[in-house]
């Protein structure tokens, strides 16, 4: 094989050799060199049908690889390790299952370490808990779009959230100087839809706080089994990106006055607000964090969170009176092609009772109603005419809440 065109040997004597014995051996040795070009080529074209079919196999691989990391993949939670395989308890449904794993795999989890499952139950990756959780539970916004201008009606409950929670972060210095705690947590308390998730947002805004929102509802109905550890978890998340101002909607649904029944939904509502007093309890030197509850259920919290250290600041979020009203419209039409006739002095006085979220749907439905009428004009027509139809909608509501 190593033979080069130099240092090729010649086949006979170059002093004895008659040149007919010389062209012969010549002959000769061409004969052999050939049959063992022959053999080497066959060899190649072998060689190159064997790599052509490992590249094909290496494809199908390549894109059967893909294809499994693809197709949609559960959330499950590594429960126990043991020789036999790895215990997985699925979200959702909470189903157990024994799966193996490789020997990698099995260097990545722990457990309490949440993976991702194939439709056959085998993890195919680990979930660092941040993706996870943001994922399933929370809302994290870097930077809401909701600032103090877009809010009407609530100047007084503004300045309070402004001094209790935005103070703090803002300044924190004045307070060590005056030499009191600020504030711990804030709770918003009212009737749905009167802007007590956007007083949150806006005060994330203007400190450039993150935003996370977690539903206590969802906690605890959706995510069975899992709260307390969704409440570390959030905690976490929120040091993770100080500053940040933890939501925490509809907290009725963690911490509503015990019941007298023990059944096990009870039992793990109870462990979920355990956590989240212990963390709040814990959580001495908070930072750059500040926690904001809100409830439409004032009456059903379990007094115990409403201890000093925890949410011992209550700020109610009533629904607007008529002038709150008029703003609120104001601000809602303030990109909408609206008629000379329009009053909204007017209208604030006709929807009575009409809380911040009912005036915005107000202002939808009248420009729906101008689309359909094929006008790009607003008039006062279109908003009488919407406010109307909102509170049929909003008494059908209340019947079928009756009833269901
Ligand atoms: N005071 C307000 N000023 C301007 N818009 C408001 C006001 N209150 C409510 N809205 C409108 O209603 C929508 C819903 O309000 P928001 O989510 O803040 O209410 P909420 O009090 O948190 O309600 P819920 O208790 O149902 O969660 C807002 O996005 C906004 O468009």
């Amino acid at each position: 094989m190593s033979d080069t065109v130099d240092d090729v040997d010649l086949p006979y004597d170059e002093d004895e050799a008659s040149q007919q014995e010389k062209i012969q051996a010549l002959e000769e040795r061409l004969d052999v060199l050939e049959s063992q070009n022959e053999e080497m080529r066959d060899k190649l074209l072998d060689a190159n049908a064997e790599n052509n079919k490992y590249q094909q196999k290496l494809e199908r691989l390549t894109h059967e690889n893909k294809k499994l990391k693809q197709s949609p993949l559960f959330v499950a939670t590594v429960q126990e390790m043991n020789d036999e395989g790895v215990i997985i308890k699925q979200h959702g449904n909470n189903q157990e299952a024994l799966t193996e794993v490789t020997d990698e795999m099995r260097d990545e989890i722990d457990p309490d370490s949440r993976v991702a499952v194939n439709n056959s139950l085998s993890i195919v990756k680990t979930l660092s808990s941040e993706t996870d959780v943001r994922a399933r539970v929370m809302e994290v916004t870097e930077s809401p779009d909701v600032s103090y201008e877009d809010i009407g009606g609530l100047e007084e409950q503004m300045q309070e959230v402004r001094e209790t929670v935005e103070m703090p972060l803002k300044k924190p210095d004045m307070f060590k100087d005056v030499g009191i705690d600020p504030p711990s947590g804030v709770l918003l308390y009212g009737p749905p839809g009167t802007g007590k998730t956007m007083l949150a947002k806006a005060v994330a805004n203007q400190t450039d706080a993150t935003f996370i929102k977690m539903a206590g509802s969802e906690l605890v109905h959706k995510f069975i089994g899992e709260g307390a550890k969704l409440v570390r978890d959030l905690f976490e998340v929120a040091r993770e990106h100080e500053p940040a101002v933890i939501f925490i909607d509809e907290i009725d649904a963690i911490a509503s006055k015990r019941t007298e029944s023990k059944t096990s939904g009870d039992a793990e509502v109870q462990r979920t607000m355990m956590q989240l007093l212990s963390e709040m309890d814990g959580f001495e030197d908070r930072g750059e964090i500040r926690i904001i509850a809100a409830t439409n259920r004032f009456d059903m919290l379990d007094r115990a969170i409403l201890r000093p250290g925890r949410f011992d600041r209550l700020i109610e979020v009533p629904k607007p009176n008529a002038e709150g009203r008029e703003i609120i419209f104001q601000i809602h039409t303030r990109n909408m092609n609206v008629a000379d006739d329009v009053e909204f002095e007017e209208l604030a006085a006709e929807a009575e009772n009409a809380s911040g979220a009912d005036v915005k749907a107000i202002c939808t439905e009248a420009g729906m109603f101008a689309i359909r009428d094929e006008r790009t004009e607003i008039r006062m027509e279109d908003f009488r005419n919407a406010w109307e139809k909102i509170q049929a909608e909003n008494e059908d509501e209340e019947v079928s809440k009756t009833f269901a």
